[in-house]
């Protein structure tokens, strides 16, 4: 049996609302393979960010199971979560929250600092994904001394310290110019091929679609039957 990186199956996500609740999410299935690049668009409030709250196991479904690498998420104590969560989601959110004091090879070492792992060991890797993301040399760089781009670039490197299956991003190119939006879409391709990373970005920016493997379409929760190849022409 073929197992996924990220599967979704038969998610409801609802929020209290006064006396009653507001369904995010309805019934949602979704499959991302390795090496898969999945876009998620759809109108604001369809349900794309709590969808990618769920994946990330931030947010505890109030239905449905989530299977990352073959393990049902939903079986895991709180710590075993959170361990599933550190060693298999990278989650890239729309603006970098860069620490200001740190400098770029830093933000990418403070998560294993403060985990109490060596910070050698991590050294050589953090310098090989600041250079994958065209940022070589700029490691020794603060954030105010980085364009917009740039701190992007260091949140994506940051993301893939952990090694993760599951990649994770929340409209990356939000605060950006076309070019640099373009640049940084095209990063997230070559990494999801380099890392065979199963990557999800939600967009808005329907241009660069076609730099994804595959758009899903959200709408009031729920998966548009418009993607789903059974809907699509002969
Ligand atoms: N923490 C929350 N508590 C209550 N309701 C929420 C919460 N988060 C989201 N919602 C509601 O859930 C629905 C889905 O919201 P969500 O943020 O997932 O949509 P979205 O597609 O990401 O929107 P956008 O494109 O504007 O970011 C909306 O009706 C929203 O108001």
């Amino acid at each position: 049996m073929v197992t996924h990186a990220l599967n979704l199956i038969d998610i409801s996500l609802e929020y209290p609302d006064g006396e009653s609740s507001l369904k995010a999410l309805d019934a949602v299935d979704l499959v991302v393979g390795r090496g898969e690049f999945l876009s998620l668009v759809g109108p604001s409030g369809s349900g794309k960010s709590s969808l990618l709250a769920v994946a990330a196991t931030l947010v505890k479904p109030t239905s449905g199971l989530v299977v990352i690498d073959g393990q049902d998420v939903s079986a895991l104590k709180d710590a075993e979560r959170t361990a599933l969560r550190r060693d298999k989601v990278g989650i890239i959110f729309q603006q970098p929250n860069l620490l200001p004091s740190l400098t770029a090879v830093e933000q990418l070492l403070i998560r294993d600092h403060l985990r109490g792992k060596a910070v050698h060991e991590a050294l050589g890797k953090a310098h090989e994904l600041l250079k994958i993301v065209g940022l070589a040399a700029s490691a020794n760089k603060r954030p105010h001394q980085l364009s917009g781009g740039q701190r992007q670039r260091v949140n994506v490197a940051r993301a893939l310290m952990g090694s993760p299956t599951v990649l994770l991003v929340d409209e990356p190119t939000a605060a950006l110019d076309h070019e640099r939006s373009e640049s940084i879409v095209r990063l997230l391709r070559r990494i999801t091929d380099e890392f065979s990373t199963a990557t999800v970005m939600v967009t808005h920016d329907t241009e660069f679609l076609p730099l994804t493997d595959s758009v899903t379409t959200m709408r009031d929760g729920r998966i548009s039957p418009a993607a789903l190849p059974s809907a699509l022409p002969n």
